[in-house]
């Protein structure tokens, strides 16, 4: 089971003026097996409502609820997220000079599960994972995140989605940088995730491109702080065709 549960979520945060309300009441539920898309334009908080979910530090809920299968996330520490299932693939990885992928990989998957994978299933399964996401089996051995390509970035942060295993995945711009080849591979990265029984994808992205490899249950488009409308796939077409004039016309 996986029911991630936002409920007129707010989120400011402190700024040189004074506190800034970001999210301004959102409400959404992925339930058990969904995928949901957000679209939005620049701006309107879309990887701050990412953030929030996550627990990043800078963002101060000011009011609402998130829940996971009934739990209270925004009670949970940062960490205490993660093991409950939660996985945040950021628009921006961070680079962490002198820790390797494989060290990274193997420590986070320890802190999840509460122990230490079997070292033989351990190395097959980082191996596959490495050769699906089309990433040189060297790959292992690099600093994380430094001097990785976006691409590569890209593909690393769904080689983390596969091997932690998840609850639910909030993938944040997974798409932005990457070239025809890696957009296919992240997306069958991300498609045999959600093919795995009951988890949730909440995909932030500005390009209807991937979701004609991932195809989302619904969308949601995100504008000043809130969800403006929701629907299915054919509310990403529209975006395309006609952009957010009409969403941001009804916002002011
Ligand atoms: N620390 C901060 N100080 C001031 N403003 C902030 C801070 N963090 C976020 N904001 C503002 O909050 C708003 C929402 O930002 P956010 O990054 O969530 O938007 P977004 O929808 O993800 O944008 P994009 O599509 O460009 O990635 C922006 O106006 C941003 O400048």
């Amino acid at each position: 089971m996986s029911t991630l549960e936002i409920k007129d979520l707010q989120v400011q945060v402190q700024t040189e003026d004074g506190p800034k309300e970001i999210l301004k009441g959102v409400t959404l539920t992925i339930r058990d097996g969904e995928t949901h898309a957000i679209m939005g334009p620049n701006g309107s908080g879309k990887s701050t409502l990412a953030y929030s979910i996550a627990g990043h530090p800078r963002y101060e809920i000011t009011g609402g609820s998130v829940t996971l299968d009934g739990e209270d996330v925004l009670a949970m520490s940062v960490d205490e997220r993660a093991r409950a299932g939660l996985f945040l693939a950021m628009q921006y990885p961070v680079e962490v000079p002198g820790v390797s992928v494989a060290n990274f990989l193997r420590t986070a998957k320890t802190a999840i599960d509460g122990e230490a994978p079997k070292l033989r299933t351990w190395v097959k399964d980082v191996n596959g994972v490495m050769e699906r996401m089309n990433l040189d089996a060297s790959f292992s051995q690099r600093s994380v995140n430094e001097g990785f390509s976006g691409g590569e970035k890209k593909r690393h942060e769904i080689a983390q989605l596969d091997l932690l295993d998840p609850k639910v995945a909030i993938l944040d711009e997974t798409d932005s940088g990457l070239d025809i080849d890696a957009l296919k591979v992240v997306s069958e990265g991300v498609n045999r995730f959600r093919e795995r029984e009951g988890k949730g994808v909440l995909l932030i992205t500005h390009y209807t491109r991937i979701l004609r490899y991932i195809k989302p249950d619904r969308v949601h488009v995100f504008v000043a702080g809130k969800v403006a409308e929701s629907g299915g796939p054919e509310l990403a077409e529209e975006l395309e065709a006609n952009g957010y004039e009409r969403f941001l016309t009804a916002a002011v």
